[in-house]
């Protein structure tokens, strides 16, 4: 019988985004960190401290937890959820979330709940008694927590006052921005307390081209990765802050187009030519999922910047009813935390200058 065997890649898979690598190396030390947290809280339910996780972007945070989650099912009675708050940003959104997931893994012969129609109050109370019987033990992870704040900072305080009706609910919170609270109403603050912080850092050169070449060892087919290839990556990997992300994206684009030129070989050539592309493809997605306000207002941004000032007038000339200065700034902040511009002040107490990130071109792409 015929089997294809592909000349590039042995495993694909493996760098895909949703596959977790059963050893994360460089990152033991976190993981037995989050773990032991945990499982004290799962041995005595009145110690529970929740967890703060933060650092910057492609840093294995997410990576940590979800190779925690997978341990914490198939080990022990812990009933894991995991929410990405760029997704689900109300609270509304968040208990329903939990909710759902606990239908599906603790009661799944019973028909999951609709959401339509139903009051947010009747909502909880319903997670409540259904915790309440089951005694199951939420470890609920908000991923981006920073998304959640301030417009669902009070599912917070709801999650954390259960304790209070003796149902143990572990928090563990993930973002980029270690100062995220910062602003957040004391009162659901110290909602939170105890809270253990574990901060994540950007990977070392050395550390990042260990990590590479494991996943290379196990995507693609011997010998077919130049070492070349592999260290250049990890530098402009390391330059751009130590995202492991951009460098499993960039291999697996790499490894297309070393298959599509025939040479079976992934060299420097392809690394940059992928990279030049997934930055373009990132940015393109993150302007797709913009609302069509933020869209409005990010493509009004000329190539060379403006000074905010201008950009108002400008921005208030096109649209004569949009919103006004204070939700204007809100929108740019926005903007400015997808990265898609940065506004920086210039000049002592000058106005801010609002530069665009992207390639203009992505807005006549959409
Ligand atoms: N130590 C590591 N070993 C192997 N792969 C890793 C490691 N750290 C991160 N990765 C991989 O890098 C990618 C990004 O990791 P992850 O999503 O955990 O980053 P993050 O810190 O949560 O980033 P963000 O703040 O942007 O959400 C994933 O594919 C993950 O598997």
């Amino acid at each position: 019988m015929y089997s294809y065997e592909d000349p590039v890649f042995r495993q694909k898979e493996v760098l895909f985004p949703d596959y977790i690598p059963d050893h994360l190396p460089h990152r033991e030390k976190e993981i037995k960190a989050i773990s032991s947290i945990i499982n004290s809280a799962l041995k005595n339910p009145e110690s529970i401290s929740n967890i703060f996780i933060f650092g910057p972007p492609g840093t294995g945070k997410t990576a940590s937890v979800k190779f925690i989650f997978r341990k914490l099912e198939e080990e022990t009675a812990a009933f894991p959820v995991y929410i990405n708050c760029f997704r689900i940003n109300t609270r509304m959104g968040v208990v329903y979330a939990v909710i759902f997931e606990f239908f599906r893994k603790v009661r799944p012969t019973r028909r999951i709940p609709s959401r339509r129609g139903v009051a947010y109050d009747e909502l909880f109370d319903l997670l409540v008694s259904e915790l309440k019987k089951s005694r199951v033990f939420p470890v609920i992870c908000l991923d981006e927590v920073d998304h959640l704040l301030p417009r669902g900072s009070e599912v917070l305080y709801d999650l954390s006052r259960l304790r209070e009706e003796s149902i143990p609910v572990q928090l563990i919170m993930i973002t980029n921005d270690q100062f995220v609270f910062m602003n957040v109403d004391p009162r659901i603050k110290s909602s939170l307390r105890p809270v253990e912080e574990i901060p994540y850092r950007a990977y070392t050169i050395d550390e990042m081209k260990e990590i590479i070449r494991i996943r290379v060892e196990f995507a693609f087919q011997k010998g077919v990765v130049d070492e070349e290839a592999v260290e250049y990556l990890a530098e402009v990997a390391c330059e751009m802050g130590g995202d492991v992300r951009i460098a499993r994206e960039t291999l697996l684009r790499a490894g297309e187009l070393a298959r599509q030129d025939g040479k079976f070989r992934v060299t420097v050539e392809h690394i940059k030519q992928a990279l030049s592309e997934s930055q373009f493809a990132k940015a393109k997605s993150i302007v797709e999922q913009l609302s069509s306000k933020e869209r409005k207002i990010i493509s009004l941004i000329p190539e060379n910047g403006i000074f905010y000032p201008e950009f108002y007038e400008l921005y208030r000339r096109v649209y004569p009813s949009g919103v006004r200065d204070r939700m204007l700034r809100y929108y740019l902040e926005r903007l400015a935390k997808y990265g898609l511009i940065t506004m920086e002040r210039r000049g002592i107490g000058g106005s801010y200058f609002i530069r665009l990130n992207v390639p203009r071109r992505i807005f006549t792409q959409l």
